[in-house]
C-alpha cells in the first residue's frame, strides 16, 4: 500500500539554522498521526515542505507517491492543512473564502457553494457564513481554518497545533470531528504541544527535536519506556524507609521488574520501578512479613508527558539549532492561486 507520506534523508537549511537534519518516516494512509517536539523542532518547516510552501534542501518527500515538487500539483491537490498561523483573507465573507479555494482547486461553482455551505456545517458555524474571517471569534476562527482545511475533501489532512488557545469544550469538539474524520479513512497529520491531545488521538507519534527524528511509536510503547509509580499508604508508617531487601534493585535477571528509587512522602511509600505490575506482588508480601499494614495501594504509569520531556530535556532547539554555512536555503511561497515565489 502507498504510504500518505513517506519522506528519506529530509533536509532543510535556512540560513544558519539547519531545522531538518535528514528525517526519514513512513506516515500509513488511513493512520492518526502525530508529530511532536518543543518550540522550534523543524514540525511546521516539515509540515510546509509537503505543501509546497517551503523547498526542501535535500531528500525525499512523497505525498501518496507523489513527489512534493515534482508533482506538485497531485500531492497538493490531495492535501488539506490548517494551518497554525490564521492566513485568511478578510475581505470576503468566508463562505466567499471557501468558494474561492474550491474553484482554485478545480471545483465547478455550483459544487463549490454545496461544498463550502457542507463544511461550515460541519465545523459548526454555518450561521456565520456571511460574515468575514476577523469579525468570527477566536474559536470560531480555529473552526474555520478546519473547514477551510476540508473543503477539497482531502485523503490528508494536516493540523499543525488546531487546538492552541482554544477553549475545553471546543477543543473536546474539533476532538470528536477530527477523530470522525479519521474513522471515515482521512489520514491525518497532527503537530500539537498538548501531550494529552496526542495520546488521546493519535495510532503512533513521531518525536522531532532539533531537526532529528528521535523516535516513531505508538503512545502505548513510548509510555511503556518509563517507571511505573507505586504508592502504597501505610497505617503507622515508620520514619524512615523500611529495609527490605526487595526494594535494592532488580526482581529477576532481565530488566523487567527492576526497582530504580523508593522514598516515604508521609505515610506513602512511593517506589519507582520499570514493570510495576511484576513489582507490586513481592512488594505487598514483603510489607506483610515486615508487619506494616496497608491502607491503600495505587499503580500509576509514566504520562506520555513525561515520556516527552524526558526525551527531549537536553535544552531547546532554538538554543540548539546548529549553526550551518549559508547556503541561501530558498523558501518558496505558494499561494492559494498557485503562484509560487521564491
Ligand atoms: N524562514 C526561516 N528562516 C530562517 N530560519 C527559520 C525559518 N523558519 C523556521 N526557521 C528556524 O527553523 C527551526 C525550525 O522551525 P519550525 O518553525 O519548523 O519549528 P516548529 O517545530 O514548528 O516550532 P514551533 O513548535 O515553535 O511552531 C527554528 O530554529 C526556526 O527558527
Amino acid at each position: 500500500m502507498t504510504a500518505a507520506i513517506e519522506v528519506e534523508d529530509l533536509r532543510k537549511q535556512y540560513e544558519g539554522v539547519r531545522a531538518l537534519d535528514g528525517v526519514s518516516l513512513s506516515v500509513p494512509e488511513g493512520s492518526f498521526f502525530g508529530l511532536l517536539g518543543p518550540n522550534g523542532a523543524g514540525k511546521t518547516t516539515f509540515i510546509n515542505i509537503l505543501v509546497g510552501l517551503v523547498r526542501r534542501s535535500g531528500g525525499r518527500a512523497e505525498v501518496f507517491g507523489h513527489d512534493v515538487e515534482d508533482d506538485y500539483r497531485e500531492a497538493r491537490d490531495a492535501i488539506g492543512l490548517a494551518p497554525q498561523e490564521f492566513n485568511v483573507d478578510h475581505f470576503f465573507p468566508v463562505r466567499e473564502v471557501l468558494e474561492h479555494k474550491a474553484g482554485y482547486h478545480g471545483i465547478p461553482a455550483d459544487e463549490a457553494r454545496e461544498r463550502a455551505d457542507e463544511v461550515l456545517k460541519q465545523v459548526g458555524i454555518y450561521e456565520k457564513r456571511d460574515t468575514r474571517f476577523n469579525w468570527l471569534s477566536g474559536g470560531m476562527k480555529r473552526r474555520f481554518m478546519l473547514a477551510r482545511a476540508l473543503i477539497t475533501d482531502p485523503d490528508l489532512l494536516i493540523l499543525d497545533e488546531p487546538t492552541a488557545g482554544v477553549d475545553v469544550q471546543l477543543r473536546h469538539d474539533l476532538w470528536d470531528l477530527i477523530t470522525e474524520l479519521n474513522e471515515s479513512g482521512t489520514t491525518i497529520l497532527l503537530t500539537t504541544h498538548y501531550i494529552e491531545e496526542a495520546e488521546r488521538l493519535c495510532d503512533e507519534v513521531a518525536i522531532l527535536d532539533s531537526g532529528n527524528l528521535l523516535t516513531v511509536a505508538t503512545p502505548e510503547e513510548l509510555m511503556d519506556r518509563g517507571p511505573d509509580k507505586i504508592r502504597v499508604t501505610l497505617r503507622n508508617a515508620p520514619a524512615s524507609v523500611p529495609d527490605l531487601p526487595m526494594l535494592s534493585g532488580t526482581r529477576g535477571a532481565s530488566d523487567e521488574g527492576r526497582v530504580e528509587s523508593v522514598e516515604l512522602d508521609g505515610d506513602q511509600l512511593v517506589v519507582t520501578a520499570t514493570q510495576g505490575g511484576l513489582v507490586a506482588p513481592d512488594l505487598v508480601r514483603a510489607l506483610d512479613r515486615a508487619g506494616l499494614e496497608i491502607v491503600d495501594f495505587d499503580i500509576s504509569r509514566t504520562s506520555l508527558e513525561e515520556v516527552f520531556v524526558d526525551m527531549t530535556r537536553e535544552g531547546g532547539s532554538d538554543q540548539s539549532a546548529e549553526a550551518v554555512a549559508a547556503d541561501g536555503g530558498r523558501d518558496a511561497t505558494v499561494g492559494d492561486d498557485g503562484g509560487v515565489s521564491e
